[in-house]
């Protein structure tokens, strides 16, 4: 019987030789979606295999990840080392490192969690060396730093970004703007508020043939391609997941070269040898993870500025602060065995919230428990 691998394999070569016109964007949009099945059918951890495993999971800690992603030796725990103090064993010798090594970043207040991951070859996404496992780590990051040698050719950045792309990581992209609703009948119903260029009907077609989807509306709102439309779909297996290219051993290489480096994007020359350029990688990876501090304030005192709870961007309204100051407060109990103390919520007393900063209009303003906090607010709870 046909392996998985195999069949992909045959799809593609079969999407290869058939050119892209009118009377086959029917069959290639078909394609195109038994593709991305199988690929998913790939990718989903079973008993036998697959997903994360021993000496890859490890425990999860501070309020954002980076994972590591890169070919053998190109520095990936020299950098570690660098940036957490955290050892991680570094030689001249590819797969030196061969499970996930945890360590932590502390920076503008926030502790960030960063994974040393092992080396990984083409044709990992499917199923070649540790690959799978490495990069279903780095899939659940919220930041992946994708580190190259700058002594070996450029095509390698392209290879990673390959690998990643095939097991649903979406580098640096939001998903598509397409809005879709599954229906109990009524047909398709496709709309977009711009041309679409790279599809048509048909294939939008062939697609939800191939998804057994009869009934839907499915409204598109950018120049999306066929890819685009079965992201969505597929929204369970997608992660969007912003990446800076590492491009480390800068001292090895000369100016001239060095200066072509600079105008790659998402891009920071480094070396982690020499700890040279490595602030602005740190600055960089703040920027990406787009964090949110929160100061508090407690009524009739001034901020706290030592020590600002720090939030995600997707969970960042004043209940998640409250839930974040309940964890801090049931482990301060915890130690101090008060637990009896803490019999009411922090959220059940929660009254409102006073907030100065940028996420609101009026200096203070009076919030309620949904309001979206912004970096730098600071905020006194009021209980009832
Ligand atoms: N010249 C130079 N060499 C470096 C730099 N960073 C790392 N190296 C060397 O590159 C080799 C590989 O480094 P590692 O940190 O083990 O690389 P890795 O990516 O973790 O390798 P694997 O765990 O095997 O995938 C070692 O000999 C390092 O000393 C750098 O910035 N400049
Ligand atoms: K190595
Ligand atoms: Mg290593």
């Amino acid at each position: 019987m046909a392996t998985t691998v195999d069949k992909i394999k045959d799809i593609e070569a079969e999407m290869a030789k058939t050119q892209k016109n009118k009377a086959t964007s029917f069959h290639l949009g078909q394609l195109k979606a038994k593709l991305a099945k199988l690929k998913r059918e790939l990718l989903t951890p079973t008993s036998s295999g697959g997903g994360a495993g021993v000496g890859f999971d490890v425990a999860r800690t501070g309020v954002a990840s980076v994972g590591f992603i890169g070919f053998p030796s190109v520095g990936k725990s020299t950098l570690m080392s660098r940036l957490t103090g955290q050892h991680s064993e570094a030689a001249a010798y590819e797969f030196t490192t061969l499970t996930t090594v945890p360590g932590q970043v502390q920076y503008n207040g926030a502790k960030i969690q960063i994974l040393d991951l092992p080396g990984i070859i083409q044709g990992a996404k499917d199923g070649k060396g540790r690959g799978r496992q490495v990069i279903a780590v780095a899939k659940t990051c919220h930041l992946i730093f994708i580190v190259l040698d700058v002594n070996k050719p450029l095509t390698d950045k392209r290879i990673i970004e390959q690998e990643l792309e095939g097991f649903g990581i979406r580098i640096n992209k939001s998903p598509p703007n397409i809005v879709f609703k599954k229906k109990d009948k009524g047909g398709l119903s496709i709309t977009s508020t711009v041309p679409l260029t790279h599809i048509d009907h048909d294939e939008i077609k062939a697609v939800m043939n191939e998804y057994r989807i009869a009934s839907a509306d499915i409204a598109i709102r950018c120049d999306a391609t066929i890819d685009d439309l079965i992201d969505i779909l597929e929204a369970k297996s997608r992660s969007y997941i912003p990446v800076i290219y590492a491009l480390n051993k800068i001292d090895a290489i000369s100016i001239e070269e060095l200066d072509l480096l600079y105008r790659i994007p998402n891009a920071c020359p480094i070396s982690s040898e020499h700890g040279w350029n490595v602030d602005e990688l740190l600055e960089q990876m703040w920027e990406k993870l787009n964090l949110v501090r929160v100061y508090t304030k407690p009524k009739g005192k001034m901020p706290d500025y030592s020590a600002p709870v720090v939030l995600r961007s997707s969970a960042c309204t004043v209940e998640d602060f409250v839930s974040r100051l309940l964890v801090k407060l049931i482990y301060w109990s915890l130690m101090v065995r008060q637990c009896n103390s803490i019999h009411k919520t922090i959220v059940e007393q929660f009254k409102q919230a006073i907030v100065y900063g940028k996420s609101v209009k009026h200096q203070p303003q009076r919030v309620g428990l949904a309001h979206e906090l912004a970096d730098e607010d600071i905020i006194t709870i009021i209980k009832r």
